[in-house]
């Protein structure tokens, strides 16, 4: 696979890794089957929701802890945990834990961030797996300020590892034109 990072980390991209129809169905299944949520984080000492609805599954140790509250997690479904297994047999890596993203239009989003939290180790693997609306994945390099586009297409996984989350941050803004909904889950393992 080819690295899509020019500097600073690894990132590789997969379409189609889950083929159309099953994507189809795998799409309808994840937003039935997983409790999404509304989520509010405190900013600038206000109470705002954000531009999403989440759901957090894992291990039952696999607790997240970001905007000052610990997320425990929902035990695994098997949709998730068959997901799970097939992405690391592909990848060679162990994952405890995915955090599910629904965006229901393309006023939803992700503001520019990057994924360190401590409780991820130093460089965390991250496999990103998407349903749905296409949807631009943006990412800026911290110090040159280079851009890198993705589209992430119905059925894809984007893989992100090594140094990425140091020198990148990324986002998936607002989208200019009309979007339907888009289901994104991120694999990941939170020491503990
Ligand atoms: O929806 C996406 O593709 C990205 C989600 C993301 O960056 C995150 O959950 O940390
Ligand atoms: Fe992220």
């Amino acid at each position: 696979m080819i690295n899509l990072a020019p500097r600073d980390g690894e990132l590789y991209f997969v379409e189609n890794f889950v083929p159309r129809q099953e994507a189809d169905s795998l799409h309808g299944l994840l937003r039935r089957e997983l409790a999404w949520r509304e989520e509010e984080i405190i900013m600038f000492d206000r109470r705002v929701k954000v531009p999403r609805l989440v759901c957090w599954y894992g291990d039952a140790g696999a607790v997240y802890r970001y905007s000052g509250v610990d997320h425990m997690p929902l035990p695994w479904t098997e949709t998730l945990l068959t997901l799970k297994e097939r992405i690391e047999r592909f990848c060679g890596r162990r994952f405890n834990s995915v955090l599910g993203n629904l965006y229901r239009d393309g006023r939803d989003s992700i503001g520019w961030h990057a994924d360190k939290e401590k409780e991820l180790g130093p460089n965390p693997f991250i496999a990103s797996l998407s349903f749905g609306a296409e949807r631009l994945f943006k990412l800026r390099h911290n110090k040159t300020g280079e851009t890198l586009e993705i589209a992430l297409t119905h059925g894809s996984l984007l893989l992100m590892g090594g140094s990425l989350q140091h020198g990148w941050r990324h986002a998936v803004p607002k989208a200019r034109e009309p979007k339907t909904e888009r289901i994104n889950l991120t694999f990941r393992t939170i020491l503990f």
